[in-house]
């Protein structure tokens, strides 16, 4: 697998890529849009941070792209609903560098509260001045943190460490959280009408784009002091360039800039302030944070490779890793009864349902839903789908997709119910449940069956009465073709019989032919089923 790095990611973390030797791995740093656009379609996997913008030109530019691995965050730089689409996976390193962040975030506010940069400076240059550089304490300050996550909760422990009282705003979070940090949750216009102090902490998404802007400044006290370590734009610059200006904003520090690097007049003049401390985008620049976020997005790559759960892929629906061992064996039933049900639906499918009961409708479903949804998919459109666009590409192409769940069931622990409706109302129904781990098909339509999918089968419905089974047996054994095992399902004495036949090797069109002639078949079809190639296996659970 082919992997581009294009910004500064830490080699502890690659080295893990490098020794892998299914991977080839290519560092292009400082590369120019046109460079990325260019180089972009050799490789499968690109590794960045925010210094790299994945866009829809370099999504689709990356006609291999299976993955977009930011070591680190935010994923504000890549587009991740056009990256869904084309079924490319987005992974990040969501708590490598939290720490840092939050460290960062304490050390621009010390810095500023006293004077750190400018005292230094004013030193450096040979001036000895003391008065000028006068500070202010937290201690006793009341602090507000907007955005109460990872990075968040970390500064309001910081900020009552140095005896501050911390109020918080974030609409997303339980109140046990801010009970737990021991701080008051309060509402966005508390925070800016009590705080001394204002520090932002949250993603850069559409509602908090511009989030402090005049009106928000308007409502704050006289000598407020302002932070943004979490992403430029989420305050506005203009605004917070003339608070500073007007002296209603006594003191300010920003990390992270609305265009990295700054190159606009109204960046440049910001930057300029003296009461403003600046750093460019540090928060997550020390060692340990770097080496963290490395580790953590390769071995999301190496995850990838091996098939394995990712855990932090971001368009991907998927289970608490706690459950994954649990769930994975209902992915595979799900993936068979799905790559079995497709091959007896012969015109487009409208709709399909999955129905979960017994202990299974306890847990989330949607991953095995979704996981079902792209196995059927990927039988019917010549796009790759998989679990990132499987939901999307179903929209696109007008399948309405229920999923329904009952914890009460009859005969079985767990039973999962798939329904492909097709045109003209035209239903197949296929119910299958695990034994030992293993899938089992307990249910065709009506009728009571119980196998397990094997790679070669053959499916016919024809009126039951005496001879049938020895018919099939004979033409099979003219050409050569050995029966594994049958399973019959019957409505009632001499009614209608549903038949499967697992058997060594494909029945080819002709056999076919012949045997529903002698059997006056109603329905037949020889399946091909590669993925259950490993169904009898008790251990892999591929
Ligand atoms: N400067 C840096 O180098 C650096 C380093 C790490 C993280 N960050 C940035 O810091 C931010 C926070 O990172 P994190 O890891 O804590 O993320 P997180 O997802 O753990 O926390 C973000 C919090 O913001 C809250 N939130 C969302 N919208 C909100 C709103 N409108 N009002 C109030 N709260 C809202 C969410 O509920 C969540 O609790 C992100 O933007 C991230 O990119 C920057
Ligand atoms: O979102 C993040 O993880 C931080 O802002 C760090 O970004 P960086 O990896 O570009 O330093």
């Amino acid at each position: 697998m082919k992997i581009i790095v294009t910004d500064e990611v830490a080699s502890e973390g690659l080295a893990l890529l490098k020794q892998d030797p299914r991977v080839e791995m290519d560092v292009r740093l400082g590369l120019s849009k046109e460079e990325l656009l260019k180089a972009i379609g050799d490789y499968e996997v690109i590794i960045t941070r925010s210094g790299t913008t994945v866009d829809r030109d370099v999504l689709d530019a990356g006609k291999k792209l299976k993955m977009v691995a930011r070591a680190g965050v935010g994923i504000d730089n890549v587009d991740v609903e056009y990256a869904s689409s084309r079924g490319v996976i987005v992974v990040n390193a969501p708590f490598g560098n939290t720490n840092s962040a939050a460290e960062h975030t304490m050390a621009l506010l010390l810095s500023a509260c006293r004077n750190v940069t400018v005292a230094n400076a004013s030193l450096k240059k040979g001036e000895w001045k003391r008065a000028p550089f006068t500070g202010v304490e937290l201690k006793g300050k009341t602090a507000g943190v907007i955005g109460l996550g990872k990075v968040g909760g970390r500064v309001a422990t910081r900020l009552k460490a140095f005896e501050c009282e911390v109020l918080a705003c974030d609409p997303y979070i339980a109140a046990k959280r801010a009970h737990d940090l021991g701080v008051k949750l309060v509402t966005h216009d508390e925070i800016y009408k009590n705080c001394d102090i204002i520090t932002v902490h949250t993603p850069l998404n559409d509602e908090t784009m511009g989030m402090i802007g005049d009106r928000e400044f308007g409502l704050m006290k006289s000598g407020v002091i302002i932070l943004n370590v979490a992403r430029g734009g989420v305050i506005g610059e203009a605004p917070l360039l003339a608070n500073l200006k007007s002296g209603k904003i006594a003191l300010a520090a920003v990390d992270v800039w609305s265009e990295e690097p700054p190159k606009t007049d109204l960046l440049k003049e910001l930057i300029s302030q003296d009461k403003l401390v600046v750093t460019p985008h540090l928060g997550a620049n020390t060692f340990e944070a770097q080496v963290n976020v490395a580790v953590d997005v390769s071995k999301e790559v190496l995850n990838y490779l091996d098939e394995q759960p990712l855990e932090n892929a971001v368009n991907i629906p998927r289970f608490d890793l706690a459950l994954m061992d649990q769930m994975r064996p209902f992915l595979n039933l799900m993936s068979t009864m799905c790559d079995f049900g497709i091959q007896l639906v012969d015109t487009n499918i409208s709709k399909v349902s999955f129905s979960f009961f017994g202990s299974i409708a306890h847990y989330d479903c949607t991953p095995i839903t979704v996981c079902g949804l792209a196995a059927l998919l990927n039988k019917v459109v010549e796009q790759d789908v998989n679990m990132v666009n499987a939901s999307l590409i179903a929209e696109q192409m007008g399948i309405a997709v229920e999923e329904s769940k009952s914890t009460q069931t009859d005969a079985f622990s767990n039973l999962i119910t798939l329904v492909l409706e097709g045109e003209g109302g035209k239903r197949r129904l296929i119910s299958g449940t695990l034994f030992e781990g293993i899938p089992r098909i307990v249910r065709l339509r009506d009728y009571t069956m119980d196998f397990t999918p094997e790679e070669h089968m053959l499916l016919m419905h024809y009126a039951d009465r005496p001879g049938m089974i020895g018919k099939i047996g004979t033409i099979m054994g003219q050409h050569e073709i050995n029966i594994a095992s049958m399973n019959l399902g019957r409505s009632e004495k001499k009614g209608e019989a549903m038949v499967i036949l697992s058997i060594d090797s494909a029945v080819p069109p002709v056999v076919v032919e012949e045997i529903k002639k002698a059997t006056e078949a109603t329905f037949i079809k020889a399946l091909h089923m590669p993925t259950a190639k490993c169904n009898r296996c008790r251990s892999c659970g591929n």
